[in-house]
């Protein structure tokens, strides 16, 4: 089927469909490695990969050889190096074709099967935040939401109790062998604390921001948990979300950014 001809080519509508769509996986890879040390690499290959066309179009067949060993190798070293990013460009794919992120088409689909009201008792971990950030104490809680957590769990103390706001700022006091680490929450109770979360990588977060905001990124890019995270240093809180980190909250807009998130059962991030 022709759209339109321009000079001697025709494009056809399927065309037009495949040049939007290659615009669109380029702007994706852009977003996906702008500003990190992985954008370079990629110029580097795509100029290496111009110079192949170059030689191969000059019929210069020695060295279309070596850049064509170069660049098979090449395609095996960019999916080392970009490891990071494909894997954050298939949690996007996954995430965004997730049919039951879709809220009419999940409240249709599980209306009979879901509650819409959150499993996680939010106010014992909003008052431990607050007295955590008033008094300067560090925290880092992981707020479970679909994902299975436990081999997280099983990285620190099996602790499995009610969840209270006295025992949670046992845990964080200064003096608690349990102090270190992450807190995390599954079902509504505490399953575990000391445990040791996957740190983020990411270039782009501030040189303020320590090990336990790194953590916190860490694990909201690993897992679809809610991770809050409280400086020892400034008493700020942040939250991190899908690999999203929110810092500097007040209490009242960490409160509504758990609320929004936690109680989408499957996979909408809270919009900023
Ligand atoms: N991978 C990790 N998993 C769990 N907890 C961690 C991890 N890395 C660091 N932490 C916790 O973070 C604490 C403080 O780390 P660090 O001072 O580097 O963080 P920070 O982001 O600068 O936070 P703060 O503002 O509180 O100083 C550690 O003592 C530890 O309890």
């Amino acid at each position: 089927m022709l759209a339109f001809r321009l000079g001697f080519l025709d494009i056809g509508w399927l065309d037009l469909l495949d040049i939007g769509l290659v615009a669109l996986l380029i702007y994706q890879i852009y977003n996906l490695v702008r500003g990190s040390v992985a954008s370079r690499v990629f110029i580097g290959y795509l100029l290496v990969y111009l110079a192949y066309l170059l030689v191969k179009a000059l019929s210069l067949n020695l060295m279309t050889t070596i850049l064509e060993y170069f660049i098979s190798v090449g395609a095996l070293a960019l999916i080392i190096i970009f490891q990071h990013e494909i894997r954050r460009f298939l949690l996007l794919i996954g995430k965004s074709t997730n049919l039951t992120n879709n809220r009419w088409l999940r409240r249709w689909l599980l209306r009979d099967f879901e509650s819409t009201e959150s499993q996680m008792p939010l106010k014992p971990i909003l008052d431990t935040c607050k007295t955590l950030a008033t008094e300067f104490s560090g925290g880092l809680l992981v707020l479970q939401r679909n994902d299975d957590l436990e081999k997280f769990a099983q990285s620190g103390e099996i602790i499995d109790a009610d969840l209270s706001k006295p025992l949670l700022l046992a845990i964080f006091s200064q003096y608690s062998p349990l102090h270190d680490g992450a807190v995390l929450i599954i079902g509504g109770r505490i399953r575990a604390a000391r445990c040791i979360l996957p740190v983020s990588d990411d270039d782009e977060l501030p040189s303020s921001l320590g090990f336990r905001h790194r953590a916190a990124l860490g694990m909201s890019e690993a897992t679809d948990a809610a991770v809050i995270a409280v400086s020892e240093e400034s008493g700020r809180l942040s939250l991190a979300l899908n690999g999203e980190l929110f810092t500097n909250l007040s209490l009242q807009e960490l409160e509504t950014r758990l609320e929004q998130y936690l109680n989408e059962p499957h996979g909408h991030p809270a919009e900023s």
